[in-house]
C-alpha cells in the first residue's frame, strides 16, 4: 500500500483535516454541481471539474474524489486518462494558473463565481500544460460552464481564456515570476516559495540551484507506480514477469509498473501477494531491518504503522525470522486497515496513543518510528497539497515526532535499533528531531547511508544524520530515514 493510497487521516495529508470529511472525502462529491445536472457529453472534463470543486469547497482530497467519481461514472480508459490528467494537473499547478488568470481578469480571482473560477482553471491548465487544441480547450470550457452556471458566465470565460492562450506557459512564466533566483523557479514549477525553501534547506542551501530546479521540476511530475513483493510469498522477479513490470532499481522486493490502469486490479495485488508501495517506502521498511543487533532480533515493533504498508513488510520480514511484530496506530480506521494488510502474518495490531499505550518498556530489538509529518516529501501524489500546507504545520508537528521518537526508544532495548521516518525532507521534521531526541536519550546515531550502500546519493549536507531521498535522484519519495542505537 503506497502512501498515495492512504485515506488520509493523519497529519500528512492536508491542512487540519476535520475527522468527519473523511467519508465524505473518500467518496464522489455532491450538492449542487452533483448528479443531477445536465450532462455535455463531455465526461472527462465533468469528472475533472467535479473534483476541483470537492477540492475548493469541501477541502477534498482529489486523488481520493476523482477515482471514486471515475468508478461511481462508469468512466474508463481515456477519458478516465483524461481526467486524471487535467483534475490532478489542475490541481498541481493551482498557483501558476491563478497568477496568470489573475493577470487577465481585472478583478481578484478569488471573488469569481465558484464553477467560473474552476472551469477557468480547468481551461487555463488545458491551454498552458497540455498539447490539446485551443479551440477545443476554450470551446470546452465554455460548455462546461453553460451546463453548470447558465449562459450568463459564458462570455466572459471564453474572454479570459482567450487572452491566456495569447502566450505560452513559458512566455507567462517570462511575464510573471518574482525576479529573484528561487522565487523564480518555485514559481516556473508551480510550488509555494515557502515549498521551495525548504527543499533548498534540505538540498545543502541556496546555491545549489540546478539541483533544486530538478528537485522541484520532479516533485511537479506524476509519480511512477511501485509494487512491493510480499518477502517470502513471491520475488521481484516472478511479480514483474505476472504484472509486465520492470524489477526495481534498488529495493530487492519493487516492482515498476509500465503499464497504466488500476494496479489494484492486478492479479498479485488482489490475492496478497504484492502491495502498491512507493521504492522509497520500501527502501525505508529495508533499512529498519539492516542494522546489526547482538543476540535475539524477534521482538520487532511499528509505532506509527497505519495504514500499514511498512508493516506488511516488516510482518514477512520478521515471519522469516520466526518472531512477532507488534504494530501501533492511534486512529482507529488505520489501525483496522493494519489488521487487513497484514493479515496471516505474526502482527498484532494496537490501536492507541504509542505515547500513552502500555506495551513493555525496553523490550523490543527493533522499531519503527514512521512519524507523521507535512507529507512534502510526497506532493507528487497528493496534487493539491502543497497549496494547502502551511508553514505553520511544521510546528505543531515537530514536537509529536520528538516525542515519538522518545517513546520508541523507550520501547527498545539497550542494544536495540529504533529507525525514525518521515515522507517529508523538511530539515525541522528529520535531522533536527533526530539530532535532539538522541542528544537527550544519549542514543547513538549510526551511519545511516552506509546502512543502505546500495543507492546512492543518500547523505544530507554538512554531516547530518540519516538518508534523504528525492525524487529527482532515486525515482522515490522524498522519504527521509535515520538509525539510533540505544545504549
Ligand atoms: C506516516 S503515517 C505511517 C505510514 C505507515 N508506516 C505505512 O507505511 O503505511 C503516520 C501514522 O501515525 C499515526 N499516528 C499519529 N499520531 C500517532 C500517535 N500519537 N500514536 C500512534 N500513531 C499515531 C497516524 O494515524 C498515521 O497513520
Amino acid at each position: 500500500m503506497t502512501d498515495s493510497s492512504v485515506p488520509p487521516g493523519g497529519h500528512r495529508s492536508g491542512r487540519g483535516p476535520r475527522k468527519r470529511d473523511d467519508k465524505r472525502r473518500s467518496g464522489p462529491p455532491r450538492g449542487r454541481q452533483g448528479p443531477n445536472r445536465p450532462p455535455t457529453g463531455d465526461p472527462a472534463r465533468e469528472a475533472a471539474l467535479d473534483t476541483l470543486r470537492a477540492v475548493r469547497e469541501d477541502a477534498a482530497y482529489a486523488n481520493l474524489v476523482l477515482p471514486a467519481l471515475l468508478r461511481e461514472r462508469r468512466i474508463s480508459g481515456r477519458d478516465a486518462a483524461l481526467a486524471t490528467e487535467l483534475a490532478y494537473g489542475a490541481c498541481r499547478a493551482q498557483g501558476l494558473l491563478d497568477a496568470v488568470l489573475g493577470a487577465c481578469v481585472d478583478r481578484p480571482i478569488d471573488g469569481l463565481d465558484g464553477v467560473v473560477l474552476d472551469t477557468l482553471r480547468l481551461g487555463a491548465q488545458q491551454l498552458l500544460r497540455t498539447r490539446i487544441p485551443p479551440h477545443a480547450a476554450v470551446g470546452a470550457a465554455v460548455e462546461l460552464v453553460r451546463a453548470r452556471a447558465g449562459s450568463r458566465p459564458t462570455g466572459f470565460v471564453n474572454a479570459v481564456l482567450r487572452k491566456v492562450a495569447e502566450h505560452t506557459e513559458a512566455a507567462w512564466v517570462e511575464r510573471l515570476a518574482p525576479s529573484d533566483d528561487l522565487g523564480r523557479l518555485a514559481f516556473t514549477h508551480a510550488h509555494p516559495r515557502w515549498i521551495a525553501e525548504v527543499f533548498a534547506r534540505a538540498l545543502g542551501g541556496e546555491e545549489e540551484l540546478t539541483e533544486l530546479s530538478a528537485a522541484l521540476a520532479a516533485d511537479d511530475a506524476r509519480p511512477a507506480v511501485h509494487l512491493a513483493a510480499r518477502p517470502g510469498e513471491i520475488s521481484a522477479e516472478e511479480l514483474a514477469a505476472i504484472t509486465g513490470g520492470e524489477e526495481s532499481p534498488y529495493s530487492p522486493y519493487g516492482v515498476l509498473l509500465t503499464e497504466g490502469g488500476d494496479p489494484g486490479e492486478l492479479a498479485p495485488v488482489r490475492e496478497g501477494l504484492a502491495v502498491v508501495q512507493d521504492e522509497g517506502s520500501q527502501l525505508v521498511a529495508l533499512l529498519a531491518t539492516r542494522a546489526p543487533v547482538d543476540g535475539e532480533d524477534t521482538r520487532w515493533l511499528d509505532l506509527c504503522a497505519g495504514p500499514g504498508g511498512k508493516a506488511v513488510m516488516l510482518g514477512a520480514l520478521v515471519a522469516i525470522e520466526g518472531g512477532t511484530l507488534d504494530a501501533v496506530d492511534r486512529a482507529p480506521h488505520r489501525a483496522r486497515l493494519v489488521e487487513q494488510a497484514t493479515e496471516g502474518l505474526p502482527v498484532r495490531v494496537h490501536t492507541g496513543d504509542a505515547r500513552e499505550l502500555a506495551l513493555p518498556e525496553a523490550a523490543y530489538d527493533r522499531v519503527l518510528v514512521d512519524a507523521p509529518c507535512t507529507g512534502l516529501g510526497a506532493l507528487r501524489r497528493r496534487p493539491e497539497a502543497r497549496w494547502r500546507r502551511l508553514p505553520d504545520d511544521v510546528t505543531e508537528l515537530t514536537a509529536l515526532q520528538r516525542e515519538l521518537l522518545r517513546a520508541g526508544l523507550e520501547r527498545t532495548r539497550p542494544g536495540g535499533v529504533v529507525t525514525y521516518a518521515t515522507c517529508s525532507p523538511h530539515p525541522d521534521e528529520t535531522a533536527a528531531v533526530v539530532t535532539a531526541v538522541a542528544a537527550e536519550t544519549g542514543a547513538e546515531v549510526l551511519d545511516t547511508p552506509a546502512l543502505l550502500p546500495e543507492v546512492p546519493d543518500t547523505g544530507l549536507p554538512d554531516g547530518a544524520p540519516g538518508i534523504q531521498l528525492w525524487p529527482h535522484r532515486h525515482g522515490t519519495d522524498a522519504m527521509y530515514a535515520a538509525v539510533l542505537r540505544k545504549r
